[in-house]
């Protein structure tokens, strides 16, 4: 569960059974609150034109010089009625779960190594706090997390949770949401990374496909490269509304049929175009 390699290891003298630690910031070195430092700038300037309004607004909200201390971040999360959590990186399902559920945001305490700042194979607390606690701030997102934790537990007893992931995948991590604006992302996946914020919004390459529960719950995933495939959704209420039904006879029919490669572009698939006006894009 530890990383192996991890330089605050031996500060996580204590793991509870909930898997939470306490988040040890006097621990962190002048290095790396500089290397966060680093990727929240590089990260900021790509927003404008490719992330959410709703991202935008409150990860200005949470920003802090270096590091997020999750006790100040905690006093602005009140609002919504959630809480940061500290975990050690990778927690169970049913302990995520349990955690979402109860309005609480696992994130990592450790930071990726300067080596690591383009790509990394975990998420650390930069991808957990920057890509992940803005929207917590959002009133609708924050019930929709609260009810795919709840959703969580149901589908490990219907043996459904390889369903359910790939919603979290490709909602919660890699969504695409279509504003009158143009089309911007909201997932944390693509919003910590340098290069995929770009490429989901402005490359010809992937499909874009508007969001339909059962096609997302039936499409397989890669997590080694950029995403063939991003789902679109309307409104962060399309998303609430639309995962508010019972998933139970879903999961029995998706039990029954075969898994969708994710390059595959299907006939009764919506395609939703990159048209965004350049002149709105940061440089
Ligand atoms: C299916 C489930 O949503 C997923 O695998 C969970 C498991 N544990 C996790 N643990 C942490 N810390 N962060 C995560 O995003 C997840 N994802
Ligand atoms: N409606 C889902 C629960 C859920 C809600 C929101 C997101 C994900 C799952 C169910 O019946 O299991
Ligand atoms: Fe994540």
């Amino acid at each position: 569960m530890l990383k192996p390699d991890n330089p605050l290891r031996g500060n996580y003298s204590h793991i509870r059974a909930d898997y939470t630690v306490e988040q040890d910031w006097q621990v962190y070195t002048a290095e790396e609150h500089d290397l966060y430092r680093r990727l929240f700038e590089r990260q900021s300037s790509k927003l404008k034109g490719y992330a959410a309004e709703e991202f935008i607004e409150n990860v200005h909200r949470l920003a802090s010089d270096g590091l997020p201390c999750f006790d100040d971040a905690n006093q602005i999360l009140a609002e919504t009625g959630w809480k940061i959590v500290a975990v050690p990186g990778l927690i169970p399902d049913d302990t995520f779960f349990t955690h979402l559920a109860h309005r609480q945001f696992p994130v990592t305490v450790w930071l990726r190594k300067p080596e690591e700042f383009d790509y990394i194979v975990e998420p650390d607390i930069f991808h957990d706090f920057f890509g992940h606690v803005p929207l917590l701030l959002n009133p609708v997102f924050a019930d929709h997390l609260q009810a795919y934790g709840k959703g969580g537990l149901r589908a490990m007893k219907l043996d459904a949770v390889p369903y359910l992931a790939r919603l979290y995948w490709y909602m919660v991590e890699f969504g695409l949401i279509l504003t009158p604006e143009g089309l911007r992302t909201y997932g944390a996946g693509i919003l910590s990374s340098g290069g995929e914020i770009i490429h989901c919004i402005d490359s010809p390459a992937p499909n874009r496909i508007k969001f339909d529960l059962r096609r997302v719950m039936q499409s397989e995933y890669r997590i080694d490269r950029y995403q063939d495939t991003y789902f679109v959704i309307d409104s962060f209420q399309q998303l609430f509304d639309e995962t508010a039904v019972d998933f139970g006879p879903i999961y029995e029919d998706l039990k029954k049929l075969e898994p969708i490669d994710p390059s595959v572009v299907l006939p009764s698939d919506t395609l939703v175009s990159h048209t965004n006006p350049v002149d709105q894009k940061a440089a």
